[in-house]
């Protein structure tokens, strides 16, 4: 007997489209299986003011196919600079869904991100008050800290003072990586959520180093031990509504991944869906996806769920495009690494 599996169409709360030849090319990806995406603000130079904002979203809108629907949910790069009133305004006209804190030099394209966070107070205290989440990539940046426990520090150091500071911001923790993470969302009540990607839930840093280092799998924050990964795989599995979806699909050209010095991100948007079921059936967890990847998202947004469905079949391996062209370049498509048997059938 055929299995399938029918849940509410899911939304990606984390999500690079980049811009360009590129945005053209990788869009149908998401917009074939998710209604609605985080559009992440680090293009060069970034999505700072609302007027930025409006003219990324008609250039997504522009590079959506006929025949497809999708809506960005757009997003403003936080920066030492951004003025309170510009955000508040983008936010109440519904432009904007939340705002994206970059720490200085912590990620790609994060270079206009903030060094000095007490410079930034005045508009978290605003966000705070107009009810507008502040999405977050926990790293701190100091050479001295170690990149495996940079996510743990920042926590400290940053995430948990800013909120004791600002009690009323909501705040994602973007693409947590550790059991610190996970046990920091578990452990504060309210207003607190975090999503977690595809990559962090079925890799660990073995899987990136030993044996020759695979490129394609390095991302930022970087794959970290196994008990690192089965905290989140608890996570993502438990129901616990606080921790959703965020595949954080970033693009890149396949020369900037293979090269001396290879770019952060993993082209996941293909195939994440796949990869999920396939993982979360592994665990005994089917029943939870759907909350995963269709509910909590909106829960914590306060957005409307997705009133249509999307059905995955399981069957034979499913294969993906190695690749596809974006413009001169072509973007290699994340390989999970085992076979893949659910996919997307309507
Ligand atoms: N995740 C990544 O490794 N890369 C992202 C940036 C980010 O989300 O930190 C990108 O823009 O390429
Ligand atoms: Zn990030
Ligand atoms: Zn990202």
């Amino acid at each position: 007997m055929t299995q399938t599996l029918t849940i509410r169409r899911p939304d990606d709360w984390h999500l690079h489209l980049r811009d360009g030849a590129m945005l053209k090319a990788v869009l149908p990806e998401t917009a074939r299986h998710f209604a609605r995406a985080i559009i992440m603000p680090n293009l060069v130079p970034p999505v700072v003011t609302e007027a930025d904002a409006k003219a990324y979203r008609d250039r997504i809108m522009a590079a959506l196919p006929n025949g497809m629907s999708f809506e960005p949910l757009m997003t403003l790069y936080l920066t030492e600079e951004t003025d309170p009133e510009d955000l508040a305004a983008a936010h109440a006209s519904g432009l904007i869904t939340s705002v994206k804190l970059y720490p200085a030099g912590a990620t790609t394209n994060s270079s206009s991100g903030v060094q000095n966070f007490d410079k930034v107070r005045p508009v978290l205290e605003k966000m705070a008050e107009i009810g507008c989440p502040l999405c977050v990539h926990g790293e701190v940046t100091d050479r001295d800290i170690d990149i495996f426990d940079r996510e743990a520090v920042f926590i400290d150091r940053v995430l948990d003072p800013i909120r004791r500071a600002t009690p009323d911001l909501r705040v994602v923790m973007e693409h947590i990586t550790t059991k610190d993470g996970a046990d920091y969302v578990k452990a504060n009540e309210a207003k607190l959520g975090a999503t977690i990607t595809v990559q962090h839930l079925i890799l660990d840093r073995n899987d990136m180093l030993v044996g020759g280092m695979r490129p394609h799998y390095y991302c930022l924050p970087i794959l970290k031990r196994r008990e690192h990964r089965e905290a989140l795989i608890a996570a993502a599995t438990s129901g616990d509504p606080r921790y959703f979806l965020g595949t954080d699909s970033a693009p890149h050209p396949t020369h900037a991944k293979e090269s001396e010095c290879c770019s952060a991100g993993c082209f996941t948007a293909p195939n994440a869906l796949s990869i999920l079921a396939e993982t979360f059936e592994s665990e005994g967890a089917l029943d939870k996806l759907e909350g995963f990847t269709s509910l909590h998202g909106p829960a914590f947004y306060g957005l409307p769920v997705n009133e249509d469905t999307i059905t995955l079949t399981k069957g034979e391996p499913v294969t993906y495009p190695a690749s596809l062209q974006a413009g001169d370049h072509t973007v290699t498509t994340f390989d999970p690494g085992f076979p893949l048997h659910w996919r997307v059938t309507a």
